[in-house]
């Protein structure tokens, strides 16, 4: 390195040092602030209410507001959300039970919503999800419930008709599959392993680039990745967090048919949510079963002016071919407007179960 390079980074480095010292005296007054809010808490009696996701949103949201770049709204969002993770941890660790393996997009799901200092919990089927949280063996689960181009995830819209948990929260994933490999390039691949669904929405790119590759279809995208890793000519597909787990050289990104695809989850815990500014409230009802009945059931929710943002229906499974209708609506409970549209849907629905109010995603 030449004199005039070292003297020139130098300058630069000194004063990363000297921002890094601030950063480090802030942060550590950050997580002093966190356990004092966790000691009021505890002295209110409230300390089940550690982990707050309206507040949360509200910390995110205004840091998105206030950031003047080059970092992105998404860069500061995930430094903040893994700031405020590691604070609470001060308070409480949170345990967060989801669907596994470690390496699964759920996973990446959770670890985007609670930051890396939550405790995983990967559990081996939906149901598992749920019943852990209801037994009181975590505090919060994260199940998928709907995705852009397979649509919803049955076995979590039934698990929510029955459950006494509340969904607090949302998490939106964009899902990127990658091809991975230890092989140097696409023409020494000799298989492909994955889950079926991820083989699906790779169809084309694999058509178009591993024509004569036969695709092997395993439980998990993680399991596809393990496999990747032990076998010479193998590939597998799965997320970017498999490929870390196991330490599988990505050789491909993106290849996923459609660029747009997206998974929601839902976090599940035994609390509500507050009102965090921009909320969304989930119910199930169903309607007696006459014409022009749904039509009656939604009316009160336009008539408060309150705009739905997700209809979906399941086979009830009590009856055969009675419905109920899985709904999604702007607003908070206990905001005037959407108080008012649920009183007058409790007169009209033969069934309604508010899931929860929480804040819409923040990304
Ligand atoms: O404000 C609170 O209630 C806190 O506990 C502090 C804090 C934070 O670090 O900002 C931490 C955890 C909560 O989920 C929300 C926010």
């Amino acid at each position: 390195m030449s004199d005039d390079l070292q003297k020139e980074l130098g300058v630069v480095r000194d004063e990363i040092d000297a921002i890094d010292a601030q950063l480090l005296e802030l942060l550590n007054r950050r997580a002093r602030c966190a356990q004092q809010v966790g000691e009021i808490k505890a002295r209110h009696g409230e300390a089940g209410f550690i982990y707050r996701p309206e507040r949360e949103a509200q910390v995110l949201r205004r840091i998105q507001g206030l950031n003047p770049g080059p970092l992105s709204n998404e860069n500061v969002t995930w430094l903040f959300r893994e700031v405020m993770s590691t604070c609470l941890s001060l308070e409480q660790p949170l345990s967060v039970a989801f669907l596994g393996p470690l390496g699964s997009f759920t996973g990446s799901a959770a670890t985007k919503h609670f930051g890396h200092a939550a405790r995983l919990l990967p559990q081996s089927s939906i149901d598992d999800v749920f019943r852990e949280v209801e037994a009181g063996h975590a505090h919060y689960a994260v199940v998928p419930v709907e995705n852009s181009t397979e649509g919803a995830v049955g076995r979590s819209m039934d698990l929510l008709f029955s459950t006494p948990l509340k969904i607090c929260g949302e998490v939106v994933l964009r899902i990127h599959q990658n091809l991975m490999t230890r092989e140097p390039s696409l023409d020494r691949v000799t298989k492909v392993y994955s889950h079926a669904q991820s083989l699906a929405q790779c169809h084309e790119w694999l058509n178009r680039n591993l024509p004569n590759v036969p695709r092997i279809s395993v439980g998990s995208n993680s399991q596809a990745a393990e496999l990747a890793m032990q076998e010479a000519g193998a590939a597998a597909i799965a997320g970017e967090a498999a490929a870390e787990r196991f330490n599988v050289p990505i050789l491909v990104a993106n290849i996923e048919d459609e660029p747009n695809n997206t998974t929601r989850f839902v976090v599940l815990g035994r609390f509500d949510a507050g009102i965090s500014g921009r909320d969304k409230t989930s119910l199930i009802m169903s309607a007696p079963n006459r014409t022009g009945s749904l039509h009656n059931l939604l009316l009160p929710l336009a008539e408060a002016g309150v705009s739905m943002t997700r209809l979906e229906s399941r086979p009830a499974r009590h009856t055969l071919w009675e419905y109920v209708f899985f709904v999604d609506i702007d607003g908070h409970r206990d905001e005037p407007k959407v108080a008012k549209a649920l009183a007058e849907l409790q007169q009209q629905a033969a069934y309604l179960k508010v899931l929860g109010s929480y804040p819409a995603a923040v990304y």
